[in-house]
C-alpha cells in the first residue's frame, strides 16, 4: 500500500518534527493519506548496528531502489569522530550496553566494532537514499517573498584582503586520471611498493559497461609546503586563517587533509611533542577540541598547552566558530563545512569572526583545487562589484549529479592514506593497467565512479529542467580536467537523445560558469547550473545563502531513478546551534520552509501511487497555504518575543485548514476542515499567547543526540488550545 515516509532526523530538524509532524498526520489522515514514520537519527544508526534498534536505513534504502518509493528525508548529522563519540557516551549514559570508540582496533573484535561505527560515520544517510539525481531550485514565491524583503548582506569594500589559498599542483585536480570502461568488469587497487611488494587495497570494485573510473592523488609534501605558505600569508595579509573543507561527505580524505591543517598551525608543538600526543591517542585529524582536554590527562599536559597557547599567540589570526567560547577553526573537523561556511562568509562580505569577537578578512584555504576556483570567482565579483543585491539578483538552481554515490562523494571506500611509497594501479579483470600513480608514504590516494544511466538521467533531468524553466542551461565541466572530459564527451552525445529545440545550453569550465552565472544573476537573470555532486552541494548552498539568506528555502527534489521520489528538506544542515538555544532559552528558530515545500511533490506523487484524490487537495492546499504563509511573513524570527518554528506550524496549519475548507473539489474533506479552520482563526491570539508565553527560559528535552520523546513532545508542543483543536478534527 501507498505510504509516505517521513524521517526522524536530528538537531534542529528533529525538533521541528516534534511539532509539525502531528500537525501533518492529522491533515493526512482525514484524506486517508498513510504517513509513517523511520528513525534514521545518528543515535538509531548507532543503536541499530548493535541490534539495539531497526535499521531503518536500511530499509529505506531498499525502498528507495522501487517505484513505491515516496521519501520525505530531513537534513541529518553527518557525524565526525568527535560527534560520534559523543553520541555513544549519551547512548552509554541512557543505559544502553554498547561499547566505546575503539582508538586502536589492533584486535579482531575491535576491528569489528570499529567498522560498526565507521558506518554511522560521516555522510552516511545521504549516499544510501539517493538513488537519484537532484533538481534543487527556489520555487517562484520565496524567490519573490526574498526580493519583497531582502535579507542584509555585508558590504564588499573594493580593497577587501579576503581570498582563497588553493594548490593548483600536486592535488586531486591535478593528478586526476579518467576512463570510461566499455564492458561490465571487476576492478582492483593495487599498491607496488618500491621493494616490489603487492598490496591489495581495494578488492572488487565492480563496474558497468560505460562507467567512469577516476583515480588520483594528494601529495602530502605538497599539501604540507603549501599550508606552511598560506599559514604565512596569512600572518603577513594581517587576515584571519581559515581551513574549509568537507571532512562529513569526505569522511576519509577531509578529516585527513584535517589534521595536516592542525600539524601545520602548530608545527612546533606536533615537533616537539607528537610523540608524546600519538601515545595518547590524541589525533590532530580530530582537531583542537579533542586534543586540549585530553592533555589533561598527561603528565607534561599543562606544558604542552602552553605550547599550543604559544602558537596560538604567534600565528596568523585564526577564524572562530565560537568566539565566546574559545572555539578556532581548527576544533571541530566537522564543525566548519565548506558549503555552508565559504557562503555564509560571503554573503558577510567576506569576513569571518576573529577571537575578539570581531569581524575580519580571512584567507580561506581550499587545499585541493577541483572546486576552490568557484570561490575565488565570486569573491573577486564582488570585490569588484560590490555585494549582491537580494532584492533584484536573479537564481541559480541546480540539476546535480548525484544517483548511485557518484563521483567524489562516493569515493571513501576507494580511499586511502598510502603507507608506503610505490605505485598505486587501478587493475581490470584482464589484468590490464587502466589508471596508474606514483605516490609517496602518507599522501592521499582516491577512486570514484560514476555510473553511465546516473549520468543519462542527469543529462535528461537537465533538459526537462531547462525546459520547464525556459532558462539557459551550464553544464559546468572543465575539458582540461581528466573526469570532465569523459563527461563532456557523455553529455554531447545525451543531449542528441533529446528533443533540444529553442532551449541555450552550454558547457563551461566552473570559474568560466560562475563568472557568467553572476553577470546574469546581477542583472536580474536566472541560469541553471548543471553539475557533479560536489559542485551540486556547494551551489546549493552558495547561491541560495546569497539569494534568500539561507538554502532552508529550498525546493529540492530527488526523482528516483526506478521511480517514486525522495524529497529532501532545504539544501542546508542540522543548524546545532540552532538546539543550543531551544535549550537554553525555549525558542527554535529554524525555518521549516524546506518541509513544507518538500511535502507538496510527495502528497502529489501519493496521489499518482495511491489514485487518492484526497492527496491531490491536500497538495494544492499546502501549496497555497505555504503561499499565504509567505505573503504574511510567517517564517520564525531571529529574537525572543516573536514567533518561532512552532508559531510557524501554527500558522502553517491555519492556513492550510482555511484552503481546504474553501476549495470545492472534496466535498468531504471541506466540511472535514471547516471547524478546525474557524476554531483556528477564532483562537490565533489565544493559541500565539501559549506559544510565546514559554519563551526565555531554559527548556529540557532530555538529550541531544537521543532527546527523550516525551519531554520533547512537550516542549514542542506547548499550546493546549491548538493541541486540542487538532486533536478533534
Ligand atoms: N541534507 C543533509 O542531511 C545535510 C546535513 N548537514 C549536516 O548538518 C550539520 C550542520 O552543518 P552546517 O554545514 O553547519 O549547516 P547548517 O545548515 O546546519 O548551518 C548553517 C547555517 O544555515 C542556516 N540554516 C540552515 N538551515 C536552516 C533552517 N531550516 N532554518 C534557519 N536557518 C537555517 C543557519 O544560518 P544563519 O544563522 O546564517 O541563518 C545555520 O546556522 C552537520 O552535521 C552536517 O553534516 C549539512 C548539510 C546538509
Ligand atoms: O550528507 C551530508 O553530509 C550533507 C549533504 C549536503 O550538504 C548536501 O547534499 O547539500
Ligand atoms: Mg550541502
Amino acid at each position: 500500500m501507498a505510504k509516505i515516509i517521513y524521517t526522524h532526523t536530528d538537531e534542529a530538524p528533529l525538533l521541528a518534527t516534534y511539532s509539525f509532524l502531528p500537525i501533518v498526520s492529522a491533515y493526512a489522515a482525514k484524506a486517508g493519506v498513510e504517513v509513517e514514520t523511520r528513525d534514521i537519527s545518528v543515535a538509531a544508526r548507532i543503536l541499530a548496528q548493535f541490534g539495539l534498534a531497526d535499521d531503518s536505513l536500511a530499509e529505506l534504502g531498499e525502498l528507495a531502489t522501487t517505484p513505491e518509493a515516496n521519501i520525505i528525508k530531513l537534513p541529518n548529522i553527518s557525524a565526525s569522530i568527535p560527534q560520534l563519540k559523543a553520541a555513544i557516551a549519551e547512548l552509554q549514559a541512557a543505559g544502553f550496553d554498547i561499547p566505546d570508540y575503539p582508538e586502536n582496533a589492533d584486535t579482531p573484535e575491535a576491528q569489528e566494532i570499529r567498522a560498526k561505527y565507521d558506518k554511522v560515520k560521516g555522510s552516511a544517510v545521504n549516499p544510501v537514499l539517493r538513488e537519484g539525481n537532484s533538481d534543487r531550485r527556489a520555487p517562484a514565491s520565496v524567490k519573490n517573498y526574498a526580493k519583497a524583503h531582502p535579507h542584509r548582506m555585508g558590504a564588499w569594500p573594493s580593497d577587501s584582503k579576503t581570498n582563497v589559498a588553493t594548490m593548483g599542483e600536486h592535488d586531486f585536480k591535478s593528478n586526476e586520471k579518467s576512463v570510461t570502461v566499455p564492458a561490465d568488469d571487476t576492478l582492483q587497487v593495487v599498491l607496488t611498493t618500491k621493494n616490489g611488494e603487492k598490496v591489495v587495497l581495494k578488492e572488487a570494485i565492480k563496474v558497468l559497461e560505460g562507467e567512469v573510473v577516476d583515480a588520483s592523488v594528494l601529495e602530502v609534501a605538497h599539501l604540507q609546503s603549501f599550508l606552511k605558505d598560506a599559514i604565512a600569508r596569512a600572518k603577513s595579509e594581517g587576515v584571519l586563517f581559515s581551513a574549509h573543507l568537507k571532512a562529513t561527505m569526505m569522511k576519509v580524505s577531509d578529516p585527513i587533509i584535517f589534521g595536516h591543517v592542525v600539524k601545520a598551525f602548530f608545527a612546533d608543538v606536533f615537533a616537539q611533542y607528537g610523540d608524546d600526543l600519538a601515545a595518547a591517542g590524541l589525533s590532530a585529524n580530530d582537531g583542537l577540541g579533542t586534543i586540549l582536554p585530553g592533555l589533561d590527562k598527561l603528565p607534561n599536559g599543562a606544558e604542552i598547552k602552553a605550547a599550543f597557547e604559544k602558537a596560538i599567540a604567534e600565528g596568523p589570526a585564526l577564524a572562530m566558530v565560537d568566539s565566546d567560547k574559545g572555539i578556532t577553526n581548527l576544533h571541530v573537523p566537522s564543525d566548519v563545512i565548506i558549503d555552508a561556511s565559504m557562503p555564509a562568509m560571503i554573503r558577510g562580505g567576506g569576513i569571518m569572526w576573529n577571537a575578539e569577537g570581531k569581524e575580519q578578512e580571512t584567507l580561506a584555504v581550499i587545499p585541493d583545487s577541483s572546486y576552490a576556483g568557484v570561490y575565488q570567482a565570486t569573491i573577486d565579483d564582488c570585490r569588484e562589484n560590490g555585494a549582491l543585491d537580494p532584492a533584484t539578483m536573479g537564481s541559480v538552481p541546480n540539476v546535480g549529479l548525484m544517483a548511485k554515490a557518484a563521483e567524489e562523494y562516493g569515493s571513501h571506500d576507494k580511499t586511502f592514506e598510502i603507507a608506503e611509497a610505490g605505485t598505486v594501479e587501478v587493475v581490470n579483470g584482464a589484468g590490464e593497467v587502466l589508471l596508474s600513480h606514483e605516490v609517496a608514504a602518507g599522501d592521499i590516494w582516491r577512486a570514484c565512479q560514476t555510473k553511465d544511466a546516473s549520468i543519462r538521467d542527469w543529462v535528461k533531468l537537465a533538459v526537462n529542467r531547462a525546459r520547464a524553466s525556459a532558462t539557459p542551461a551550464i553544464f559546468w565541466l572543465d575539458e582540461a580536467r581528466a573526469h570532465d572530459a569523459q563527461l563532456i564527451e557523455k553529455v554531447n552525445t545525451y543531449l542528441a537523445d533529446h528533443d533540444t529545440e529553442g532551449l541555450d545550453i552550454r558547457i563551461m569550465a566552473p570559474e568560466e560558469a560562475t563568472k557568467f552565472s553572476l553577470e546574469r544573476i546581477r542583472r536580474g537573470e536566472d541560469t541553471i547550473s548543471v553539475t557533479g555532486n560536489v559542485l551540486r552541494d556547494y551551489n546549493t548552498d552558495l547561491f541560495p545563502i546569497l539569494e534568500l539568506g539561507t538554502s532552508a528555502k529550498m525546493l529540492s527534489v530527488v526523482p528516483l531513478m526506478n521511480g517514486g521520489g525522495l524529497f529532501e528538506t532545504g539544501a542546508g544542515g542540522s543548524a546545532p546551534k540552532h538546539v543550543q538555544q531551544l535549550v537554553a532559552e525555549d525558542y527554535l528558530r529554524w525555518d521549516s520552509l524546506g518541509e513544507f515545500f518538500a511535502l507538496v511533490p510527495s502528497l502529489e506523487l501519493y496521489a499518482e501511487q495511491s489514485g487518492k484524490d484526497g492527496a491531490k487537495v491536500l497538495a494544492a492546499t499546502l501549496d497555497k497555504a505555504t503561499e499565504s504563509f509567505l505573503n504574511n511573513d510567517r517564517s520564525p524570527g531571529r529574537k525572543l518575543g516573536t514567533i518561532d518554528n512552532r508559531g510557524s506550524h501554527f500558522y502553517l496549519a491555519l492556513y492550510w485548514a482555511q484552503e481546504l475548507a474553501a476549495q470545492t473539489e472534496d466535498a468531504e474533506l471541506a466540511a472535514a476542515f471547516k471547524p478546525l479552520a474557524e476554531k483556528l482563526a477564532a483562537e490565533e491570539e489565544t493559541i500565539v499567547a501559549e506559544l510565546l508565553a514559554v519563551q526565555g527560559k531554559p527548556a529540557d528535552i532530555g538529550g541531544y543526540y537521543r532527546p527523550d520523546a516525551e519531554k520533547t513532545t512537550k516542549v514542542m508542543r506547548p499550546s493546549q488550545t491548538f493541541n486540542d483543536a487538532l486533536a478533534a478534527l
